[in-house]
């Protein structure tokens, strides 16, 4: 990975003001990320979020601009006020999903690896940059037409994300948006989904 850079994606916001001091987050978090050449295997740049765990003022900037991405960009263009459900990806979406939930007053939802999960689940299986696996939700954790999105760090091929999306289809519901902190785009991931994908940082 030779650069980490503002997503071209990259949504500013309502006023000229707001959307510097998005970009400011953007380029602060940018900042933290870690990078580390083969790992887990030979070939693969993995782009560490954990840093930004490290700095409470960087998790708020984090939440604080996913929330205004939400709330200026995600809600108008789905004509509604509020999301009903987060829908976050072991592992690490399960770091970003319960803290957004719990900001929109919206229901979290876990898509975890398989076997894991008690109960009745829906599957979906899936290719992701290193590797193949197998995602459950518990059946009924979404009721249909409720509004959902999902949240995950970083979308590489976009496997993992299309398999989450497949699951809210299978509840009877649809993503408005798949949020990332980190985009790959050189790996078209965000091709592969049903609704739009948003990230902050983006890897080349
Ligand atoms: O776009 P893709 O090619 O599908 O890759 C992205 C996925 O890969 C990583 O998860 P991983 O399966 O490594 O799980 P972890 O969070 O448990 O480490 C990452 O957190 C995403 O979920
Ligand atoms: N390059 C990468 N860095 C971190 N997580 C990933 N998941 C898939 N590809 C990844």
């Amino acid at each position: 990975m030779a650069q980490l850079v503002p997503a071209a994606n990259f949504e500013p916001s309502s006023s000229p003001a707001e959307a510097t001091a998005a970009k400011a987050d953007v380029l602060y978090l940018r900042s933290l990320l870690g990078e580390h050449a083969d790992f887990p295997k030979p070939g693969i740049v993995f782009l560490d979020i954990f840093p930004i765990f490290r700095s409470p003022f960087a998790l708020e900037t984090l939440f604080t601009h996913l929330m205004h991405h939400i709330t200026t960009v995600t809600l108008p263009a789905n004509k509604i006020n509020k999301i009903d459900v987060v829908v976050g990806l072991d592992a690490r979406g399960f770091l970003l999903g319960p803290p957004l939930a719990l900001r929109l007053h919206a229901a979290f939802v876990p898509v975890r690896k398989q076997g894991k999960l008690p109960g009745e689940v829906v599957k979906a299986s899936y290719e992701k940059e290193y590797g193949t696996d197998i995602f459950e939700m518990q059946s009924h954790s979404i009721a249909p037409g409720q509004s959902v999105i999902v949240i995950d760090d970083l979308i590489a091929t976009g496997g993992s994300a299309k398999a989450a999306g497949e699951l809210v289809a299978l509840q009877g519901s649809s993503v408005l948006e798949y949020l990332f902190i980190v985009g790959l785009p050189f790996l078209k991931g965000a091709d592969k989904l049903d609704a739009p994908a948003y990230w902050m940082v983006e890897g080349d």
